[in-house]
């Protein structure tokens, strides 16, 4: 079983989706950045290894959402929160075309991919208790 870490990054009241770039499947689709957590990582190292290649910042996990949702056969997607620690993420590398922060009440207006969708009901709960 694969694990695939998303990374809500929370800043400010917001919390940064990206879309993704390819495979044609889920291109122009949005979701929380991140990957596939390597033989040897923590699931909070892999999330952070993967924000600073994907966008170049650092970020510290401060928490896990429920549930654990199967993308497909063989890879599990769980969605860590965290928080910025240094500079803003910009996309890098060309697998995210587009990134934005979005407030609670803006979690539907992206086409998140179907794995995501479980978890907006929990990021809608974690941004309304930072405001
Ligand atoms: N990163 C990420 N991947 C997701 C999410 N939702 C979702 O279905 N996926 C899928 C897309 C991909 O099929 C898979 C993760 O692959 P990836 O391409 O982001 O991972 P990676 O950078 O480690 O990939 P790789 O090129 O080394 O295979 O999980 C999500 O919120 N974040």
């Amino acid at each position: 079983m694969q694990l695939v870490v998303g990374v809500a990054i929370v800043h400010g009241g917001r919390v940064l989706a990206a879309r993704r770039s390819y495979p044609a499947e889920s291109a122009g689709r949005w979701e929380l950045p991140g990957g596939k957590v390597d033989r040897g990582e923590t699931p909070a190292e892999g999330a952070e290894r993967e924000i600073l290649e994907e966008l170049g910042c650092r970020i510290t996990v401060t928490g896990w959402l429920e549930p654990e949702v199967q993308i497909r056969d063989g890879l599990v997607l769980r969605v860590a929160t965290a928080a910025l620690s240094d500079r803003e993420p910009v996309p890098r590398h060309g697998e995210h075309d587009a990134v934005r922060w979005l407030r609670a009440d803006r979690l539907d207006d992206v086409d998140w991919l179907p794995a995501d969708r479980p978890f907006v009901e929990a990021l809608r709960k974690t941004l309304g208790a930072e405001n």
